[in-house]
């Protein structure tokens, strides 16, 4: 059958896109790159456009920060952890989390709900609570979606904001010389995932980091009137993200490794999964802290408003160096250097996300 009848699904033309039993299939970076230039460039009407946490759009006086992330079954959390209601609250988190990392304000969502036939009612009801709880707390409004059937259940939320167009933190825009500030801890969530899927005993803070994260958004607006210069949040994995970092503000960027704010309960947990713990802390992903470039002689005190504004650890991690060609992310530890640049979480690379790499 060909794809031209309709009749089939198009033909596998990656190694690895399905049907075709190779190796793995083009990655989500490299798929976004292939996709960009048939999106919008940067414009008068779109200040900021794809590649970005978030899109910021000009309404003609007023702007509005745009964002959208799914959640999905299998990918993002198992039934096993996670109950309707942390489903629902983790669906509006990670959206709320962008936004905060372009120093927004959340305003209202719509909701696309992909639900198999055999989730019951009762249980949609039960992630609407997890979601409106998670709208009350970030002060949102549900605003309406759509519904489908789907084979897992998928939660895409898209999130718009409330933004000064002139004062939006991208990722590009940090400077050499510059301080890397880093606001919420790191690897709790990828450890609590991997204790609980292990069947390990696992504490509740690295729990409750995998089901129900925080978004930033006070300290992303601190952060941003502070003049900070670049901003991303954690979701992919330090590494990865600061690989977008480095990418877009075409720098290096070394990490402090004994800086970060890693949790005493992540150093438990990866002796207790027989794991390097700077793949916990480097490549886990889904820390949602946020990680901004900031002007050396403010960047301690940047710091220590951002995360005392949130009950959050704060440090300053690292620095931005003039870029060596290629953008580049080491973490220094110990005397070492390890490259951190496209470590982390990517949707394509392998078949069971929790494989994926750490630090060499
Ligand atoms: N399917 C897509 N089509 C167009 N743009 C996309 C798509 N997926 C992601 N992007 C864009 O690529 C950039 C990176 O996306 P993503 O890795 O999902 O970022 P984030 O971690 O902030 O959610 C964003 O600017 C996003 O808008
Ligand atoms: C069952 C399960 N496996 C693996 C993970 C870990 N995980 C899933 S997606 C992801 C990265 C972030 O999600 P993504 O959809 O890429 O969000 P975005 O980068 O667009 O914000 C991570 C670390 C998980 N949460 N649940
Ligand atoms: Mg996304």
């Amino acid at each position: 059958m060909t794809g031209a009848s309709g009749a089939s699904r198009p033909a596998a033309e990656d190694p690895g896109a399905p049907g075709d039993p190779a190796a793995s299939p083009v990655g989500e970076f490299e798929l976004l790159e292939r996709l960009a230039p048939r999106l919008a460039p940067d414009g008068p009407e779109l200040p900021v456009g794809y590649g970005d946490d978030a899109a910021v759009i000009d309404l003609g006086g007023a702007a509005a920060c745009v964002t959208v992330d799914a959640i999905v079954e299998g990918r993002h959390f198992v039934w096993e952890l996670s109950t309707p209601d942390d489903v629902g609250w983790k669906a509006v988190a990670v959206n709320v989390s962008d936004l905060a990392a372009m120093g927004a304000d959340p305003t209202a969502a719509v909701v696309a709900l992909g639900r198999p036939a055999d989730l019951g009612a009762s249980s949609v009801e039960a992630l609407y609570d997890g979601m409106a709880a998670a709208a009350a707390h970030w002060g949102l409004d549900l605003a309406g979606g759509d519904v489908v059937r789907t084979d897992q259940l998928v939660v895409a939320l898209t999130l718009l904001g409330r933004i000064d167009p002139a004062r939006a933190v991208r990722r590009r825009g940090a400077r050499p010389g510059d301080r890397l500030v880093c606001v919420g801890s790191l690897g709790a969530a990828a450890a609590g995932l991997e204790l609980g899927i292990a069947g390990h005993r696992t504490p509740e803070p690295l729990l409750a980091a995998h089901r129900r994260p925080r978004g930033l958004v006070t300290a992303g607006r601190a952060l941003a009137d502070a003049g900070t210069h670049a901003m991303i949040d954690i979701s992919d994995g330090l590494g990865a993200d600061l690989g977008h970092v480095a990418h877009a503000s075409g720098v290096a960027i070394d990490v402090w490794g004994a800086s970060l704010p890693v949790p005493p309960e992540v150093w438990e947990a990866a002796d207790a999964l027989g794991k390097d713990p700077w793949s916990l802390v480097c490549a886990g992903g889904e820390d949602f802290a946020l990680v901004a470039a900031v002007a050396p002689d403010d960047a301690a005190e940047v710091a220590r408003r951002a995360g005392a504004a949130e009950g959050v650890p704060a440090a300053v991690v690292g620095e931005i160096l003039e870029s060596e060609g290629e953008p580049r992310v080491t973490l220094h530890l110990d005397g070492q250097r390890r490259d951190l640049r496209r470590l982390g979480y990517d949707h394509y690379r392998d078949d069971d996300p929790r494989d994926q790499g750490g630090p060499t």
